[in-house]
């Protein structure tokens, strides 16, 4: 068993060229609550909301603490294990859940994420699939970015021979505010290797990723 770990890189680094290259942009840097606190305050004040009642006292503190929550990954092990078995055929997470906060508006978008990968010498530790996928979520996003992160992430770590991600999400920013189309989802994939350049691989792992009738 190999492992490596994940955790470095929900650390802070001054400096955005010291991360590991899968890293991408936007992971936040240690946040500082009182700091945060004081600005919710202002903002909430300043768009008219009276805070003073034993309800609102301590939203500011609350509502820096859950933007916070929502861009702390958890750290996880990175584990794989040998293919022994020359096991070559498509291993696929289906519908896991997700949530992340679009970096436009700093509104929830959630949905769920479908995230494959065709194996080469080493298969990775299933639940891994959904830990990359938070990792990379809880973080100011935009789809897209996240969407090629998890596939960039895999392939760097696996070295497989093929990986495919699917995210379908509703964006609050677009259902609820804005506007305002309600139902509406978006779907972003991004495939490599042999899942982006074969054919029948690309559409098997397409049609596993459909929604179950
Ligand atoms: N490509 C992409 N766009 C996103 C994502 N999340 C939100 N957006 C879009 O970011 C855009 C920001 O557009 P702006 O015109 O600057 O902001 P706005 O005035 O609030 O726009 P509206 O949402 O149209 O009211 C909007 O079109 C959002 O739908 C995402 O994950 N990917
Ligand atoms: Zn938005």
């Amino acid at each position: 068993m190999n492992r490596s770990t994940a955790q470095a890189e929900a650390q802070p680094h001054p400096h955005h060229r010291d991360r590991p290259a899968w890293t991408g942009t936007g992971a936040v840097t240690s946040p500082d609550l009182g700091r945060a606190t004081a600005g919710a305050r202002i903002l909430l004040e300043a768009l008219g909301v009276d805070l003073d009642n034993e309800s609102l006292a301590r939203t500011p503190e609350r509502m820096a603490a859950s933007l916070a929550e929502l861009m702390s990954p958890r750290p996880f092990q990175m584990t794989t294990f040998a293919n022994d078995g020359g096991y070559d055929e498509l291993i696929l997470a289906r519908s896991i859940p997700l949530r992340s906060l679009c970096e436009h508006h700093m509104l929830p978008f959630v949905g769920v994420a479908h995230i494959g990968y065709l194996p080469g010498a080493r298969i990775l530790g299933l639940s891994k699939l959904a830990r990359v996928l938070e990792h990379f979520a809880s973080r100011p996003q935009v789809q897209e970015r996240l969407t090629t992160q998890v596939a960039g992430w895999l392939s760097a770590q696996l070295s497989p021979v093929g990986v495919g991600v699917v995210v379908e999400a509703e964006h609050l920013c677009m259902t609820l505010r804005g506007v305002q189309v309600p139902g509406t989802t978006t779907i972003t994939s991004s495939l490599l290797g042999t899942l982006r350049d074969d054919p029948r691989s690309r559409s098997e792992f397409l049609a596993l990723t459909r929604p179950v009738a």
